[in-house]
């Protein structure tokens, strides 16, 4: 599903990822945990092609997608990619239900099949009663899983989350694992998750350690095969 070979990625100076590799099976929901500033969120955007790395490849489902720029690479990300992160970035103008229809809306589908498969994806995510709600109407919990909605609305082949529950209290923490659990056994949905929070982590079918700028194994020692 996802391969990644031999990352390399320097801000300035700092070499902030040294040569990661990782491969993640369709399906998964995998955990990335480690100490701040070793390179997780770094690791994430790279993958997710919202940066580029220096150095190194990027597959998904077999197509290289570190090559792509311009207009070719947002319409792969579009179509292809969900993002969640810690801030939704729902567009306050627009009630839950547009803001779940926007990216569909920019892949260019047809209006009435994007409707109602974002309703359908709302009513899954328990916001049945919340669809014409403007973001600042919903509480932290509800606007997260908006955005999820928004992260699935194109049937992306992997939703990559940054800290999605930095800024849940712990029960609604509890209900966005529970969602994602849901969607990967329902839809095969694959995940891959920058997380501090040790539940997340510990309710993944996988846990990726890294620390200065690699991936490590259980016992700190570094990895050379994930
Ligand atoms: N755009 C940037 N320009 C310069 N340095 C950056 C940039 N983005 C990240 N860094 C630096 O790269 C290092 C890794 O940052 P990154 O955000 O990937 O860490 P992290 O493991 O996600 O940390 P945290 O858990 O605190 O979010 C840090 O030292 C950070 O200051």
């Amino acid at each position: 599903m996802l391969v990644a070979k031999n990352i390399f990625k320097k801000y300035g100076t700092l070499e902030v990822l040294k040569g990661v590799d990782l491969t993640i099976v369709k399906g998964e929901i995998v955990s990335i945990v480690g100490s701040s500033g070793a390179g997780k969120s770094t690791l994430l955007h790279i993958l997710g092609t919202l940066d580029s790395a220096d150095k190194g490849e990027i597959y998904l489902e077999d197509q290289r997608v570190d090559t792509l720029r311009g207009k070719p690479l947002a319409r792969f990300r579009n179509e292809h990619i969900g993002f969640v992160f810690q801030f939704h970035h729902l567009l306050p103008e627009f009630n839950a239900l547009e803001n779940v229809c926007i990216p569909a809306w920019i892949a260019g589908k047809r209006k009435k099949e994007v409707t109602e498969r974002a309703v359908q994806l709302l009513e899954t995510l328990h916001l049945k009663g919340r669809l014409e709600n403007k973001p600042q109407q919903l509480s932290g919990g509800e606007q997260q899983r908006v955005a999820i909605a928004r992260a699935l609305i194109n049937n992306p082949q992997i939703i990559f989350a940054d800290e999605p529950t930095g800024n849940l209290d712990s029960k609604n923490a509890k209900e966005l694992h529970e969602l994602f659990i849901q969607l990967r056994t329902q839809f095969n949905q694959t995940f891959l998750i920058v997380t501090h929070n040790e539940e997340l982590a510990a309710v993944s079918d996988r846990t990726i350690h890294m620390k200065d700028g690699k991936i490590i194994d259980a016992v700190g020692e570094e990895a050379t095969i994930i």
